[in-house]
């Protein structure tokens, strides 16, 4: 089904640059969306592309799929042109927009399928036997004779998915494809974004603000600072660059006051009149361990969790020290 694309890397740009020219108050001026960019990605790597609201991501996004023209620097999707070729690369590639809907608003879900593999000039064959495999993975069983309109947030995401998957593209971007879901409905599409990438070598390309998507689906990072590359590499660098904070929660035996004082960590809240704390710590300085075994100093721990460190918050940290 995929058409033949030989060899090279999937996303290359040199110096890929856009900029907008913008109203600021009375005056004009020009803003640099995304500044520079090189990077490099090979066939079958997922890969998470961060940062803040605004840093560029769906700039770049637009410029790889030939939505969006460049103003300076080269880009190659697919080892297409993206805006000349656009036609030929809309068979290699998907995207998915976790805000925007791809699908016919008043046709069922399986009508919105038809059309599509029309679209995109698949075989009755093969369209049968993607759709049966996309069913099957995604669930979509039950509801692909309701209209799209009718489905719950974590059924539409499904079906959109299936929609931007269903010729087998290449490359899939994401963007924020988890966003408003339900843990069972983000741990059902990551399942089935990982099962398609081991099955057919497809090449993910995602942005989120959710770490969760980032720790289980992608091995590479791209973060993204008002425009330029701020960090290319995987998720344990980045905590590492950055020193990113880590929490320790503990569930007390009793209410008791704030854990304030304790070596290498930081109070941070109190909940049920002190029964939970959480407490964050710098995991290049301690570990949970030690700062649990300071906390067992002052008061009788039940039980406890550690939490991840909070993309933004990594975000955050990158962006300090760019400065
Ligand atoms: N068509 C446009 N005209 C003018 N400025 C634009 C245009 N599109 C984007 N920008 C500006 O370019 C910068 C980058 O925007 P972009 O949408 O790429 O960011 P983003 O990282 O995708 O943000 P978000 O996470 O909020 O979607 C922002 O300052 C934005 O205001």
């Amino acid at each position: 089904m995929n058409s033949v694309f030989n060899g090279g890397a999937i996303i290359e740009t040199d110096g890929l640059t856009r900029e907008f020219r913008i109203r600021d108050g009375r005056r004009r001026r020009l803003l640099t969306a995304v500044d520079g960019l090189t990077v490099r990605i090979e066939p079958g790597a997922a890969v998470g592309y961060i940062g803040a609201n605004g840093a560029g991501k769906s700039t770049t996004i637009k410029m790889l799929t030939g939505i969006l023209v460049p103003t300076a620097g080269s880009v190659r999707t697919c080892g297409l042109r993206p805006v000349p070729d656009r036609r030929r690369l809309a068979r290699q590639v998907g995207v998915v927009f976790g805000q925007r809907s791809q699908l016919w608003w008043d046709l069922p879900v399986r009508e919105s399928f038809r059309i599509l593999a029309a679209i995109h000039a698949l075989t009755r064959a093969e369209e049968a036997e993607r759709t049966a495999e996309l069913v099957e993975q995604l669930e979509l069983g039950g509801f692909l004779s309701v209209p799209v309109r009718q489905l719950s947030l974590g059924q539409r995401m499904r079906a959109e998915v299936a929609a931007a998957l269903l010729h087998s593209p290449r490359l899939v971007i994401l963007d924020e494809p988890t966003i408003g879901l339900d843990v069972l409905s983000k741990q059902r599409l990551r399942e089935f974004l990982i099962s398609e990438r081991q099955l057919h070598g497809t090449t993910l390309l995602l942005t989120t603000h959710d770490m969760g998507d980032v720790e289980r689906l992608c091995d590479r990072i791209l973060v993204i600072d008002h425009g330029r590359l701020a960090y290319d590499g995987d998720l344990l660098g980045l905590s590492r660059t950055v020193g990113a904070q880590r929490v320790l929660v503990v569930d007390l035996v009793a209410p008791g006051p704030d854990l304030i004082g304790l070596d290498g960590a930081m109070h941070l809240s109190s909940e049920g009149g002190g029964l939970r704390q959480r407490l964050a710590f710098d995991a290049e300085q301690t570990t949970a361990l030690k700062v649990l075994a300071a906390v067992s100093g002052k008061a009788e721990v039940l039980d406890l969790t550690v939490e991840e460190p909070d993309i933004e918050d990594v975000v955050r940290r990158i962006y300090a020290e760019s400065r």
